[in-house]
């Protein structure tokens, strides 16, 4: 069974893409951008929508339906990871692929934005299965994809075997062993140091600059987690080991509490590849009552559209950082923004992962590989940097840190479009 998110792309609320655009325009407003740099941005330059066939193990043939949304290439080659997910949708692929030339701009990195997706539930395929579907759509998006255009990487339910498989596939096509086609490979395979960890690293940075904006000591800080893959299981282990109490975590089946701290160690010796362990107890709590919990520091790390004006006024933490692209709504944005609450953007919160596979490519380029304390060094001072900048931002022109982050995320690539003559 799939848990479905809740987001209605009907309901305008949740039109991650609608909503995007939005604070764009508001963002290049502020700036003093013309009208014709809006049209630009406001949708990707290219999106290409596969169908997938795929032998599956019964000897039938199901047909997926994939896509890649390439948003802008002014800077450099796009750059975003490939979701496999039951709801995956056009609207939803180019929001996501926006929302990675932000993150490009904010942390300063010579790409555009790009982003992929596969409508598909990979909890419910075999590996066989997987390894099919993953090598169908590098076939079918090839011819748009490469080291020097379009850079794939792993998001929510795809991970390092996937990303291998993919680059296999490419170097197939391209007929030689292609490592910089896509990022967050095993190791052996040319993947770096810290990638499996860098989005996770990056919140933690994020939230040590927040709580020190806010005067909150981490150590006993009450930390509530919803996610436990990739960027929530490693950050809820950051946070414990940093000495916060982790009290609440969530998978896409519902949630566990404990005032005193969960056994962050245990679960992650216990969760799925698919980032599920709430399925191995018997009291648990919904998504909904996980985000409420009374805390002091809350990370979505799920999907998109949790926080919405329903559950916006009831949320306890003084610090939300979002860990996953797209948590919360507009309108709830601003409910939290009166209410005091410190919200660190996705476009900065979650560009920890971007930025070590940008390392990864650099090190796949140049053949010379660094170690994992050379990765976090690197990435710390990018992240803490961005976080400057926005937050700087937003207290010289007095907007929210979302806008603020749109602001300087924006700006690189509406001005690489401008001297390139396209606007
Ligand atoms: N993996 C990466 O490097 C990056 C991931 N992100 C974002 O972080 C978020 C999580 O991604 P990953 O950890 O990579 O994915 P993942 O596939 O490793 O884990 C996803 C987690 O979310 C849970 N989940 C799925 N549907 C849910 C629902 N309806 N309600 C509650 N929980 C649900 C799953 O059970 C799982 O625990 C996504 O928004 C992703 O785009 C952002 C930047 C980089
Ligand atoms: O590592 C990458 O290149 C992209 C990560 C990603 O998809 C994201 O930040 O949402």
């Amino acid at each position: 069974m799939v848990a479905d998110n809740g987001a209605n792309e009907t309901n305008e609320q949740f039109d991650v893409l609608k909503s995007t655009q939005t604070v764009i325009k508001k963002a290049l407003d502020k700036l003093g951008y013309p009208n014709e740099v809006y049209d630009l941005l406001k949708e990707p330059v290219r999106m290409m929508t596969v169908r997938i066939p795929v032998r599956m193990d019964d000897d039938s043939i199901e047909i997926f339906t994939g896509y890649r949304a390439q948003h802008n290439d002014a800077v450099g080659p796009t750059k975003g990871g490939v979701r496999f997910h039951p709801n995956v949708s056009e609207k939803e692929v180019k929001a996501l692929s926006i929302w990675m030339s932000l993150k490009a701009g904010i942390v300063d990195l010579p790409y555009g934005g790009g982003k992929g997706g596969i409508v598909c539930d990979p909890r419910e395929m075999s590996f066989r299965e997987l390894e099919g579907i993953s090598r169908g759509y590098v076939r079918a998006i090839s011819q748009i994809v490469g080291p020097t255009k379009d850079i794939p990487a792993p998001d929510v339910f795809t991970n390092s075997q996937i990303m291998a498989w993919m680059m296999d596939e490419y170097s197939r096509i391209d007929e030689f062993n292609n490592p910089g086609f896509i990022t967050g490979k095993p190791i052996v395979l040319g993947g770096s140091h810290g990638r499996e960890t860098a989005t996770a690293k990056g919140v933690t940075i994020c939230i040590d600059e927040a709580a020190k904006q806010k005067g909150i000591d981490i150590e006993g800080a009450r930390v509530v987690v919803q996610g436990f893959g990739n960027a929530g299981s490693f950050l809820a282990k950051f946070m414990h080991d940093k000495g916060a109490k982790v009290i609440g975590i969530s998978d896409a089946y519902g949630g566990l509490h404990d005032p005193d701290g969960l056994d962050i160690e245990y679960l992650l010796d216990r969760r799925d590849s698919f980032g599920t362990v709430t399925n191995l107890f018997k009291n648990t709590i919904t998504n909904e009552e996980l985000l409420e919990l009374d805390c002091d520091i809350l990370v979505p790390a799920a999907i998109e559209n949790q926080i919405t004006e329903k559950n916006a006024n009831s949320i306890k933490a003084s610090i939300i950082v979002e860990a996953a692209n797209g948590p919360t709504t507009l309108e709830a944005t601003r409910i939290l923004s009166d209410r005091g609450i410190l919200l660190v953007p996705d476009v900065l919160a979650s560009a920890g992962g971007v930025t070590v596979s940008y390392f990864e490519w650099v090190q796949n380029n140049q053949g010379y590989y660094w170690t994992e304390d050379e990765v976090e060094e690197k990435l710390h001072k990018v992240i803490v940097k961005g976080f400057a900048n926005v937050y700087r931002t937003a207290e010289n022109r007095k907007v929210d840190m979302r806008l603020a982050a749109y602001m300087v995320g924006v700006r690189k690539m509406a001005e690489a479009s401008r001297f390139r003559g396209w606007i």
